[in-house]
């Protein structure tokens, strides 16, 4: 598209172009800041201040090299105030609803989802995605050093930790709201077994809330490797290709046949809200770090239908996530 001489429609609209493509290619900023306030725990050192915090006292309380601070701290704060992490109020830096949810000791902190998602271990696999497109071979992209990611965590205990720890707490607010307003959903079993349960987090709070549910936690060896379990909790390592039919995000499936999914449903109605933007977001996501996907309400009906269910049931309860009952 050539630059029209004249300044008229045709210009603002290459003018509304370029700032469309700089927006977007340069959201990066900001999920990388968040991920540096993280790194240097400003969330916490506010929340510790009490009160509203200057950035001197801010600058005073960072374990950074001080002849980098002022400014640059500055300029840090100044863009996560803008997208709504901090609040600049009259006195000095104030947290949001949003970065209390990334304090260390919050019980549904996200702050190891963002650890996780913006680590150069999930971040590099971005940069071969149009080499995995064009190149002759079939294998699937999701390889990290030859493996797949979560396969490949099995030999590297700080991508272990960084992954278990970002799945946990993403799953943390999910079986706690599901807990409370889906109680139903749990009425009437007596095992159920986590399939993909990662270390138990959302295992171990329906333990706690329904203590005469037998509960398993299944996931690879290195994932529950060491994981103790307790009265109504345990652990089994093994691959769910081999022993467990085909699963997904979060599949909690009882002994007696009843399975409960815990997933996006891509909804193609809700194309220009928010969440649907997320929901492509997390598909684009699966494609590339774990070859796989997302699914619409047809293609979860014909996985269910596939695998002998005549119907099912989705129930919007949890945010972004529904809850999906085959039945
Ligand atoms: C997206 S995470 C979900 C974790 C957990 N459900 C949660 O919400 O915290 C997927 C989980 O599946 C596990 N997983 C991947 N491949 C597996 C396999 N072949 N057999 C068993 N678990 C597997 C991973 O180790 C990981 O914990």
């Amino acid at each position: 598209m050539a630059l029209p001489n004249n300044i008229g429609d045709e210009t603002s609209e290459v003018l509304a172009a370029q700032a469309h493509i700089m927006n977007h290619v340069l959201n990066y900023v900001i999920s990388m800041s968040l991920k540096c306030a993280i790194q240097l725990e400003i969330p916490d050192i506010i929340y510790s201040h009490g009160r509203s915090m200057t950035i001197s006292d801010l600058l005073n309380a960072l374990p950074i090299n001080k002849l980098k601070g002022h400014n640059c701290i500055y300029r840090l704060m100044r863009i996560l105030i803008h997208v709504g992490f901090f609040i600049q109020g009259e006195e000095g830096y104030l947290l949001t609803p949003t970065s209390r949810l990334l304090l260390k000791n919050e019980p549904l902190s996200l702050s190891p989802f963002v650890q996780a998602q913006l680590d150069p271990i999930l971040m590099d696999l971005w940069h071969s995605l149009s080499k995995w497109f064009t190149n002759g071979d079939s294998t699937p992209f999701a390889t990290t050093h030859g493996k797949p990611l979560f396969e490949y965590a099995g030999d590297d205990p700080r991508v272990n930790r960084l992954l278990n720890e970002a799945m946990g707490s993403d799953a943390q607010l999910i079986i706690s709201v599901l807990i409370k307003n889906g109680k139903g959903v749990f009425e009437g079993l007596k095992s159920l077994v986590d399939v993909g349960g990662g270390t138990g987090t959302a295992a171990k709070a329906i333990s706690n809330a329904f203590p005469e549910l037998k509960c398993s936690v299944f996931d690879l060896p290195h994932v529950v490797e060491g994981l103790e379990g307790g009265n109504n909790l345990s652990y089994i390592g093994g691959d769910m290709f081999k022993s467990v039919p085909s699963a997904n995000a979060i599949l909690l499936k009882e002994n007696g046949g009843k399975v409960i999914v815990i997933d996006i449903v891509i909804d193609n109605e809700k194309r220009d809200n928010k969440s649907f933007e997320t929901q492509m977001f997390s598909d684009v996501l699966m494609m590339v770090h774990v070859s796989g996907k997302e699914r619409n309400e047809q293609e979860w009906a014909k996985l269910f239908s596939d695998s002998g269910f005549s119907h099912y049931k989705i129930s919007h309860i949890l945010g972004l996530r529904e809850l999906v009952i085959p039945m």
